[in-house]
């Protein structure tokens, strides 16, 4: 964590912005107000809002969110430069940026001489006039303004001399930051670097505002971009939250705020809140109604999650030979997967989640990981069914209670047309045993896996009352081409609730409804025993 001497770097959020430019992501006015609360409690210094006068939706959250106040982030506008030939006062769009009331304000005008020419259609005179007027408007109005120079990079590639004068200009004018932007996300890491250090020195003792970046990601060098530019002296690094933005994204502050802070010692958050980036990071992809990326670096499901044997066995000696920064230093989690590339470190530290503990050397261990490696051969893939996986660890260890047997099962399914749509109609009829007492039920479902769930479940029902809160929340079901020999079975996992937790269960067979029947069956245990443990905690406390 950084130290209180070290330096500052200030991280400016442009999810509501520029990663609502996103493909598939539409915020609601609702949606933005919970994302910038969420960003404020995370410690982000400036978070921008939208571009108030481009569309209603962020005309109102600007005033929305004045009701219900940040604690501790600028909340900034965002707008273009005025139009060519136009008074800056007589501009509706900075009428409408300063509508907003907010402290500061983020302008981008035009540094990269083709888009003066061709995207603007005006001179480069004109243009220079434009970042001035804005600028000076806006600090004459009482604003505080970063300056973003879109196509910063590319501009200064193309006319250097320009480039700096577009810089020259809106410093010039008052702006306090001049950030560079690679809009295009085409710019590699050593030239970022170069273009930095030569417009640093470029602007020499004149230098009164200071440097940020904004990186897209177009490269997928947009996090290597940004910590170029950060050790070349740039104090702000813009980006969003899960890399959102146009195209193939910004730079994602869930990668770069780590490296910044962890890494290279600077001082971006309050050094109690990077804690809380896996979290927000989750929470934003689920209001941005995106899944979350479980590989993303650092804040991932998978970023900390070891799969391999050799992997588990020196992470369980020391996490520092396969883990690069501490999970819980940004609020994630170690993980052990368990698969056929599991060894018997897997299968205990595994356990140990369950609360089991086992001794490396204890032959259990070794059939354990014999029985799974021998089922991942037919198909099973435990990785994704925690659930069974314990229920096979208890099994083997005798610690599985047999709590019904099953007599047989028939599943009867017609398919009816109703109008337009062709309907299934199943019937399930179960015998099982409890105690030595028979039960046959049946019941209907509208498909025959939830009749034969139905079914069983009023069967047992009468012993273990708990049932009635169970249920089917997830079905999933996949063909594996062949694993014994030449025949085809089908995987099917099964998510279960009981209004409070979920979990997974797995079965496969050749036959649906046999695999489907293993996975309702090790839901509903699995279920059962999570139920007893809670009973025997409370007695216990
Ligand atoms: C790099 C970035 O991400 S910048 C942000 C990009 N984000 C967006 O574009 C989302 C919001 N945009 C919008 O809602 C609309 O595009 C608006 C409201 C801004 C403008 O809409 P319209 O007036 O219909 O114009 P349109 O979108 O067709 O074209 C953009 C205009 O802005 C002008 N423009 C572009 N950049 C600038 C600039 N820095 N300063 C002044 N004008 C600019 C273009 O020359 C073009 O002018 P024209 O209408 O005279 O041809
Ligand atoms: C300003 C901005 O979003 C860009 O240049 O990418």
């Amino acid at each position: 964590m950084a130290a209180d001497s070290s330096p500052r770097v200030w991280l400016y959020d442009t999810t509501l912005r520029d990663g609502a430019q996103r493909e598939g992501i539409a915020f609601s006015i609702e949606d933005k107000i919970e994302i910038a609360h969420k960003l404020d409690a995370l410690g982000i210094p400036f978070i921008e809002g939208g571009w108030p006068g481009a569309n209603p939706k962020d005309v109102q959250f600007f005033w929305q969110l004045r009701e219900e106040p940040l604690q501790q982030a600028e909340i900034v506008a965002f707008c273009s430069t005025r139009r060519p030939h136009k008074v800056a006062a007589d501009d509706p769009m900075l009428q409408a940026i300063l509508a907003a009331g907010t402290r500061w304000v983020t302008l981008f005008g035009k540094t990269w001489d083709l888009h003066v020419t061709e995207g603007l259609k005006t001179t480069l005179d004109e243009n220079l006039a434009m970042i001035r007027d804005s600028i000076q408007y806006l600090r004459s109005q009482g604003r505080h303004v970063l300056y973003d120079a879109e196509h910063g990079f590319d501009g200064y590639k193309a006319n250097p001399e320009y480039a700096l004068q577009t810089l020259r200009a809106a410093q010039d004018a008052g702006a306090d930051w001049l950030v560079l932007c690679d809009t295009n996300g085409g710019t590699l890491p050593q030239d970022i670097a170069r273009i930095v250090r030569e417009i640093v020195a470029e602007l020499g003792r004149d230098l009164t505002a200071q440097i940020g970046i904004h990186a897209h990601n177009d490269s997928g060098t947009a996090v290597a971009n940004s910590l170029a530019a950060v050790l070349e002296g740039a104090a702000m690094v813009q980006g969003t939250i899960n890399g959102y933005g146009e195209r193939c994204g910004n730079v994602d502050l869930c990668s770069v705020l780590p490296n910044l802070q962890i890494k290279l010692g600077y001082d971006c958050l309050p050094s109690d809140r990077l804690a809380l980036l896996s979290t927000t990071s989750r929470a934003i992809a689920e209001i941005a109604n995106l899944a979350p990326d479980d590989h993303a670096p650092f804040v991932g499901q998978s970023a900390f999650a070891h799969k391999g044997g050799i992997h588990v066995s020196a992470v369980e000696r020391n996490p520092l030979t396969y883990e690069h920064v501490p999970p819980e230093a940004i609020g994630n989690q170690r993980r052990i997967v368990i698969s056929e590339q599991a060894g018997i470190s897997n299968i205990v530290a595994k356990a140990r989640s369950f609360g089991i503990q086992l001794d490396k050397k204890d032959p259990a261990c070794r059939e354990i990981l014999q029985t799974l490696k021998d089922l991942e051969h037919r198909g099973y893939q435990f990785e994704v069914a925690d659930a069974s996986f314990e229920l096979l660890v208890r099994a083997a260890l005798e610690r599985r209670p047999e709590r019904f047997q099953l007599m047989g099962f028939q599943v009867h399914c017609d398919m009816l047309r109703d109008e337009k749509t062709l309907l299934s109609d199943a019937i399930a009829t179960i015998k099982v045993a409890v105690d030595g007492e028979h039960i046959l039920e049946s019941a209907e479902g509208n498909g025959p896996v939830s009749a034969l769930d139905e079914a069983l479940r009023k069967a047992l029902v009468k012993f273990y009352p708990e049932i009635a809160s169970f249920h089917l929340t997830d079905y999933k079901v996949r063909i594996l081409d062949s694993t014994v020999g030449t025949e085809a079975v089908t995987r099917v996992l099964v998510e279960s609730s009981d209004g409070a937790r979920r979990w997974t269960t797995i079965g496969v067979s050749p036959n649906i409804l046999s695999a489907s029947y293993q996975a309702v069956v090790d839901g509903i245990e699995y279920g059962l025993l999570l139920q007893s443990s809670a009973r025997s905690a409370a007695s216990v406390g």
